[in-house]
């Protein structure tokens, strides 16, 4: 049987037009995530992850120009949507959730009248016992004790963990297809980020939802992902099952990625804290490939050939390289 996907990008460009000169945040990305599945986006800080989940939904700075070859979401092809017709993808195809819950809560209203907002929105036929009962259990889902307390204060009155909970209810109370989780659990301690790990893959199983998560972390990645996609400098550098990508990394840049790991698989000794250098910057990249300048495995033709992305055995990299570092 084919496999649905939920999301279909091809080669998706997220430039800024700035007095300086142009940004190429996000240069010629592809992906697909199948129905019910996640798919981590993983790179450092600036390689243009964030940018390229808002262009999904079009939540961009007024500089942004985005194109692409499809952006087919739930089955709507959605690449030349207006800023308009991109609302109505919002909450019902997708919804988003953020590392600060302070962020997408509003401080001024209390938890009530934000996830009441957002199930009128969606369900404007249910009265308004039926609105706050769908309220409360959504709150219950999420794991939030005293439902009936909570719903009526602000924000601001709640810990951490909880305004997650919260932003995670409003979230899903659209009951949205695609849940784009943008380093979800960053600001929090161990603790609350494993609770919040396991309630996204129960909430996601029971509505079938799919989840593009966004980090930086793989440790998180190896928690909740089906299938990995390395961003780099605008562009993805490998992409493949989350067994296939932690097993036998292929990019230097995911061998890295995956060495900065704290814990069980890396030796102590042999850990990196940090991948030496920085990301280039979007306005200038580098000619050739756009990690040499990082790479220890670089070699002359690095700096002048761009890799082209290679296909094999369902996975994909972009190294001139492969099958040297990795000893194949
Ligand atoms: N409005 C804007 N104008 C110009 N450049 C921008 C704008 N917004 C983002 N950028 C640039 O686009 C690049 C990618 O940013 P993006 O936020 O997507 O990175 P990221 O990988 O998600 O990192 P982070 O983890 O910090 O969110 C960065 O170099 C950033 O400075």
């Amino acid at each position: 049987m084919a496999k649905e996907n939920i999301i279909e990008v091809q080669n998706l460009k997220t430039y800024f037009h700035t007095p300086e000169g142009i940004v190429k945040s996000v240069d010629g990305v592809s992906f697909s995530i199948e129905k019910g599945k996640t798919m981590a986006l993983v790179g450092e800080s600036g390689c243009g992850k964030t940018q390229t989940s808002l262009s999904l939904i079009r939540l961009l700075a007024p500089t942004a120009k985005v194109s692409a070859d499809k952006i087919e979401i739930n089955g709507k092809e959605t690449k030349d949507y207006t800023k308009d017709q991109a609302r109505g993808i919002r909450g019902k195809d997708i919804s988003m959730i953020f590392q600060e819950p302070m962020t997408s809560l509003n401080p001024v209203y209390r938890v009530k009248r934000q996830l009441e907002e957002m199930i009128r929105l969606h369900q404007p036929e249910l009265s308004k016992q039926d609105t706050y009962q769908r309220a409360l259990n959504i709150l219950t889902r999420v794991g939030i004790p005293e439902p009936q307390e909570r719903i009526r204060v602000f924000p601001h009155q709640l810990s951490g963990g909880l305004r997650q909970r919260v932003m995670i209810a409003i979230a899903l109370a659209s009951n949205p297809r695609l849940l784009i989780a943008d380093e979800p659990t960053t600001a929090l301690d161990v603790t609350i980020q494993a609770q919040i790990i396991e309630l996204l893959k129960e909430i996601q199983k029971e509505m079938e939802m799919s989840i593009l998560l966004i980090t930086h972390d793989f440790g998180v990645v190896s928690q909740m992902a089906d299938t990995v996609s390395v961003m780099y400098a605008g562009k993805i550098v490998e992409q493949g099952s989350m067994k296939d990508i932690f097993e036998d990394p292929w990019h230097p840049y995911t061998r890295l990625l995956i060495m900065s790991i704290p814990g069980i698989k890396v030796k102590r000794g042999g850990r990196l804290e940090t991948i030496e250098g920085a990301v280039p910057n979007p306005m200038n990249f580098p000619p050739g490939c756009r990690f040499y300048p990082r790479c220890p495995y670089a070699e002359e033709r690095c700096m002048r050939e761009e890799p082209v992305p290679e296909v094999i055995g369902g996975r994909m990299v972009r190294c001139l390289k492969r099958g040297v570092h990795d000893g194949r």
